[in-house]
Parts: C-alpha cells; sequence; structure tokens
C-alpha cells in the first residue's frame, strides 16, 4: 500500500508498511522559506572513505521517516553527484543538503576527506556552527581525522559532536577503545573530549534498513546530540552585508547566481552591492534570493543562499570574493597576524615558515598566495610555538582584524592564523613589483 503526501513543491510517495518515502518535486510556484525555526549551519568532518557522504544520506533518510512533512531524502548520488566523483567513490566538492528536526532548520555542507581536497574542506568548514566528526570503528583515528579537528578548531568551529561509524563491521571493545582514542583526540586539539557526545551506529544500516538500533536508533540519537550541543550562533543582522561566494552559476537571460552563506547583515531584493575580492571590484543590484529551491523574503546571517545579481558577469567573479554592502570593506594587501605552527604530529611540516617565503592563505571561501615576513629577520616561530607575523597578499583581499585562516604549503598545512592588523600603507603597484621581481632579493614590505 502507497500513500501520497504533498509538502510545498515536494511530493512524497510512502510505502504505507516500511515508511520509506520517495519524494520528487513538481513546478507549482515556488514556495517561499518560512522562518519558523531556528536555522544552524553544520556538517561532517572526518577521514576519507570513514563515511561521511553515507551519513550525511542516512541523516536526510531518517529525519525523513521521522518527520516525512519537512524533509525528503538525498541519497549518496544526490550529495556526490559529480561524475569524477562517481566515477571514484569519493567526494571532491563540499556539498549542500537542507533537512530539519522538530526544533531547527539545518543546512549541512558534506566535506571531502581526501587529503587532496582539504581546500574544499577548509572553505565547506569556514561556514559551520558546528560540526559532525565521523570516524570508522574499523579504522579508528586516521590523518585526516587528526587534520580535520585541528583545522575544525582554528578555523573556529566550537563544537564537534562525534559519529562512530561502520559499528556493524566491528565487536563492543574495538568501539570502547575507538571511543576513547576519539576523545583523547579532541581533548589533545583543545575541544572538551571528555564531555563531547559520541554516537556509535552504522550510516548504511540506516541506508539498507537493516539492524535499526546502530542504523536508524543512532541518527536518531545522534540528531538529538547535534540539537542539544551546537548552540544557535548570534547572528549579526545590524551591520553591513558580507557574503563570502562559494559557487557562480550563469542563468541565461535572466543574471548570475552567486551561492554562499550569509557571514553578517541583512539584504533585501533591490539593494545595491559590492563584489570584491582578489584586486576586483564590481557593482550590482540583488535581483531575487533563494535557499534550497524556496525563495528568500531576505537575506539574514546564516542563510546558505543562492542570490541572482545584476550587473555581473560569472566570468567577471570567482570564488573567494565576497558580495557586500557598498562602501562597507575595504579589501586589505598586508596584515598582521598571530600565527600558530603545527607540529609534525598535527599534520604540519614541523618546520617554520620561511622569512619572506610564499605560501597559500586560505580564509573563509578564498585561497591567495602571501608572502611571509617576520617582523624582524632572525625572527622564526617553531612548530607548537605562535607568534606575531606579517602576510602580504598579491592581490587586494577581503580580510579584517579576527579572521581566522590556514597557511598551506603544497599538500601540507602548516599554521593556522588570526589577523590582528590590517594596514593600509601599501599600494597594489608596489605589491605587483615586489612579487614579479625575486621577491627574497628585496628588502621586506
Ligand atoms: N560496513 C559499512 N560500510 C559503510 C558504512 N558507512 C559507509 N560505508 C562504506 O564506506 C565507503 C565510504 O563511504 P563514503 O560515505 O563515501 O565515505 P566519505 O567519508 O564520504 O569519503 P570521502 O568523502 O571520499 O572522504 C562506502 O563504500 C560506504 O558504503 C557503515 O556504516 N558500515
Ligand atoms: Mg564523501
Amino acid at each position: 500500500m502507497y500513500g501520497l503526501r504533498q509538502t510545498g513543491r515536494t511530493i512524497h510517495l510512502i510505502n504505507l508498511t516500511t515508511q520509506r518515502s520517495l519524494s520528487f518535486s513538481c513546478s507549482l510556484n515556488k514556495e517561499t522559506f518560512v522562518r519558523d525555526k531556528p536555522h544552524v549551519n553544520i556538517g561532517t568532518v572526518g577521514h576519507v572513505d570513514h563515511g561521511k557522504t553515507t551519513l550525511t544520506a542516512a541523516i536526510t533518510k531518517a529525519m525523513a521517516e521521522a518527520y516525512p512533512e519537512i524533509n525528503s531524502f538525498k541519497d549518496y548520488k544526490a550529495i556526490d553527484n559529480a561524475p569524477e566523483e562517481q566515477k571514484r567513490g569519493i567526494t571532491i566538492n563540499a556539498s549542500h543538503v537542507e533537512y530539519s528536526t522538530l526544533n531547527r532548520h539545518y543546512s549541512h555542507v558534506d566535506c571531502p576527506g581526501h587529503a587532496d581536497y582539504i581546500k574544499n574542506m577548509i572553505s565547506g568548514t569556514s561556514t559551520m556552527d558546528g560540526g559532525i566528526l565521523v570516524i570508522s570503528a574499523a579504522d579508528g583515528v586516521m590523518p585526516q581525522t587528526r587534520e580535520h579537528i585541528v583545522l575544525a578548531k582554528q578555523i573556529g568551529v566550537k563544537h564537534l559532536v562525534v559519529f562512530i561509524n561502520k559499528c556493524d563491521t566491528v565487536d563492543e571493545e574495538m568501539i570502547e577503545l575507538v571511543e576513547m582514542e576519539i576523545r583523547e583526540e579532541l581533548t589533545a586539539c583543545g575541544f572538551d573530549g571528555d564531555n563531547a557526545s559520541v554516537i556509535p551506529g552504522s550510516a548504511l544500516c540506516e541506508i539498507e534498513n537493516k539492524q535499526p538500533e546502530i542504523g536508524r536508533e543512532a541518527i536518531l540519537k545522534l540528531m538529538e546530540a547535534v540539537d542539544s550541543d551546537i548552540p544557535v550562533p548570534e547572528r549579526n543582522l545590524d551591520e553591513p552585508l558580507l557574503m563570502p561566494i562559494e559557487n557562480l552559476y550563469k542563468i541565461p537571460g535572466r543574471g548570475t547566481v552567486i551561492t554562499g552563506n550569509v557571514e553578517r547583515g541583512v539584504a533585501n531584493k533591490g539593494d545595491k552591492v559590492e563584489i570584491l575580492g582578489y584586486g576586483k571590484h564590481f557593482k550590482g543590484t540583488i535581483n531575487g534570493m533563494e535557499t534550497y529551491l524556496k525563495t528568500l523574503d531576505r537575506l539574514e546571517p546564516g542563510d546558505n543562499a543562492g542570490v541572482l545579481v545584476k550587473g555581473v558577469n560569472r566570468e567577471q567573479l570567482r570564488r573567494g570574493m565576497a558580495i557586500v554592502s557598498p562602501g562597507s570593506v575595504k579589501p586589505a594587501l598586508k596584515v598582521e597576524a598571530n600565527i600558530y605552527i603545527l607540529t609534525d604530529e598535527e599534520g604540519g611540516t614541523g618546520k617554520p615558515l620561511k622569512h619572506m617565503g610564499q605560501n597559500m592563505i586560505f580564509c573563509r571561501t578564498f585561497d591567495c598566495m602571501a608572502a611571509t615576513i617576520y617582523k624582524d629577520e632572525k625572527d622564526r616561530i617553531l612548530p607548537g610555538e605562535n607568534g606575531l607575523m606579517n602576510f602580504v597578499f598579491r592581490v587586494p583581499m577581503v580580510i579584517e582584524e579576527g579572521d581566522r585562516f590556514t597557511v598551506r604549503a603544497g599538500k601540507t598545512t602548516v599554521g593556522t592564523g588570526i589577523v590582528t592588523k590590517v594596514y593600509d600603507e601599501l599600494t597594489e603597484d608596489q605589491v605587483a613589483e615586489w612579487f614579479d621581481t625575486k621577491a627574497s632579493l628585496k628588502k621586506p614590505l
């Protein structure tokens, strides 16, 4: 026996015996997103293949089964939907899904675990109010488990809930060992390891409707822990708009759709905006906003939104730029930061940064080359220590006092920092000339 239920634009076909449902969209007029619950941004992080995408799909399934009126199941293929992701069976791009518990609406970003795509993990994590750390009971703590905990901490994710996955493959004793190991690891990285919620289960069991005690029930327990452990952050509605760009789409005849997470401020249809970063400056007008295919009445902090902007071309823009209220942000070329250098064990290089070296800086959704300059040429900040140093970007970037960022060299995270000061004494020409000649032969900027 099957039943039909409609929620907004979505029709759910429900098997009345198993309560499994299949959802599909119909083309009624677009619904308006109703802000009837607090909205929280979360996501899955952890080592490659530990089951983050499977868990993401399993959460949407468990939520759709528990509250079908407000949720629909997104299967694995809908989350890892790029051809290369499907061919290789790994996540490359951070991908977003939404679901609701009775108390909250969540936007969930499923981050890649593979070391080659840490860049996408960093930009995905930059918008999280809290995270679900996924760890396989069969493997325990692995290199990217540790790297993701360290990065989440430094990026400013204050709350982590742990899901020990693949419990269908091991015995009780092993699960207890992994729980002890992960609590220690969290504590070592500055989280409250003793009191963190650690939920054992199996994402695959929920997907395959097996062993509900480690499948469905564990996922519901996990979401209860997420509801209670990850507080709704304070949203700053009074400041001018800032929304870092995550992705861009061109809609022929309509304009450019910019997706991302609103960091602060509100904006309405018809508002004028600026788009800044990578030394560029464009002007446009907001012509519409959406979240998960529903119309937004206005942009608010925390929204994971798609914004239709008139007056800019998709080709001019790139991820890492930011949409801001006109005149509210001045991009910076040179900043001072308090920087912490990772040790070998934390996944770093175990070496200090070079004076006048060049490294990639990751902040919000941007990555940009910067010169690393010690205040005194003889200074060195050793692994495991922190100190002040200057960074000069190749081009002006949207970065402000108090912003957190990550320093990477090749595939390794070298350090993490917080901006303590923004200088404005340099011109773009001076910086371009300095980078274009052999930087190391010149005196520090
Ligand atoms: N036995 C078992 N296998 C699982 C479970 N969860 C996931 N898997 C399997 O583990 C493999 C990796 O799962 P993914 O969800 O792709 O892992 P991931 O963490 O998203 O991987 P990346 O995004 O590439 O880092 C797949 O073959 C899954 O079917 C589980 O609970 N039990
Ligand atoms: Mg994945």
